[in-house]
């Protein structure tokens, strides 16, 4: 068996469009999205997604904001740029940009955005509202990665409802909400969620229909971890150091041999990733159609 790519580039490319349009309405009605980001340091991965939250927003329509820190920032450094983006009234959402550099305390800087602003759905009340299962007539905002997983799968058609899923990694961005949404009214699946304590890995893994790595070990997951034909996501991601050439190479939490057993593979780079970025646009196009309709 070859898995089937679940291809994030192509499938965050079509939210893309659909998202265009929508932004054109909005528009229309005197309503400009716009997505701060706060980016504090200069934590080489962190400088490239934020660059392309910026692409994406100009790819698109939106507005964007960007506020970059020093690595030498403060604590009240970083609670004056939060406090000025809660005050920014052209951005209508943002982020703050994980993770901050050590000595920041981030559960104390996500509480300080204000949860109509919150882009990426990690403000307490936004997580609050997704253990509530609250939607609809509340703009919540769901984290942008287990949103993005939740999207690919139900445009490729993988069954979902009833499944036995298994999380590797119970991180805030992806492993525990992800968890949550999962187990959600509509989706129902059951979650086991995994992390450095699980005690035999290989097993929980092995019955799942759905596994996703997002834990940051270069090829954790190994191919006789996984039932034949199920749907694998590699969301984890390293910067390793290439031997003979000195380059920065990423490496997934996923052995690439594992495709000769999943029946969908969701690769890494080009899978999770850029429907992470995708979910985002969608989160601060969403609180803008909210916007309108108070
Ligand atoms: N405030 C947040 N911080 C972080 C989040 C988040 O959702 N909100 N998630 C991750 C980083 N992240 C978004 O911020 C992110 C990670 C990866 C990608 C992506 O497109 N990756 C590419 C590879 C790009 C590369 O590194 O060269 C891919 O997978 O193809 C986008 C966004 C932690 N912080």
């Amino acid at each position: 068996m070859t898995a089937i790519t679940l291809d994030g580039v192509a499938t965050a490319s079509a939210v893309k469009s659909e998202l265009a349009s929508r932004i054109a309405l909005l528009r229309a009605h005197g309503v400009v999205p716009g997505l701060g980001t706060l980016l504090v340091g200069d934590d080489p991965g962190s400088k490239s997604y934020v660059a392309g939250k910026h692409r994406d927003c100009a790819e698109v329509g939106i507005e964007s904001i960007r506020v970059d820190l020093p690595a030498s920032a403060t604590t009240a450094d970083v609670r004056a740029a939060i406090r000025d983006l809660n005050a920014a009234s052209e951005v209508t959402g943002y982020i703050v940009q994980l993770p901050l550099p050590a000595g920041h305390d981030e559960n104390a800087m996500l509480e300080l955005i204000d949860p109509d602003k919150d882009a990426d759905g990690l403000h307490p009340t936004n997580l609050g509202r997704l253990v509530l299962g609250i939607e609809g007539e509340l703009h919540s905002p769901l984290p942008c990665t287990p949103a993005g997983i939740v999207e690919m799968l139900r445009r490729y058609d993988v069954p979902i409802r009833g499944r036995h899923v298994t999380v590797i990694g119970r991180g805030l961005t992806v492993g525990r909400p992800l968890g949550l949404l999962f187990t959600r009214k509509g989706l129902d699946a059951t979650v086991t969620l995994t992390h450095s304590r699980t005690i035999d890995l290989a097993a929980e893994v092995r019955r799942a229909d759905i596994v996703v790595a997002a834990v940051g070990v270069p090829h954790l997951v190994k191919p006789e971890w996984i039932r034949p034909g199920a749907a694998v996501l590699d969301v984890g991601i390293t910067r390793v150091q290439d031997e003979e050439t000195g380059k920065a190479r990423l490496t997934g939490d996923v052995d690439p041999d594992v495709a000769s057993v999943a029946g969908h593979l969701s690769p890494n780079p080009g899978g999770v990733g850029p429907m992470t970025r995708a979910m985002l646009l969608a989160n601060v196009v969403k609180s803008a159609e909210f916007k309108l309709a108070r």
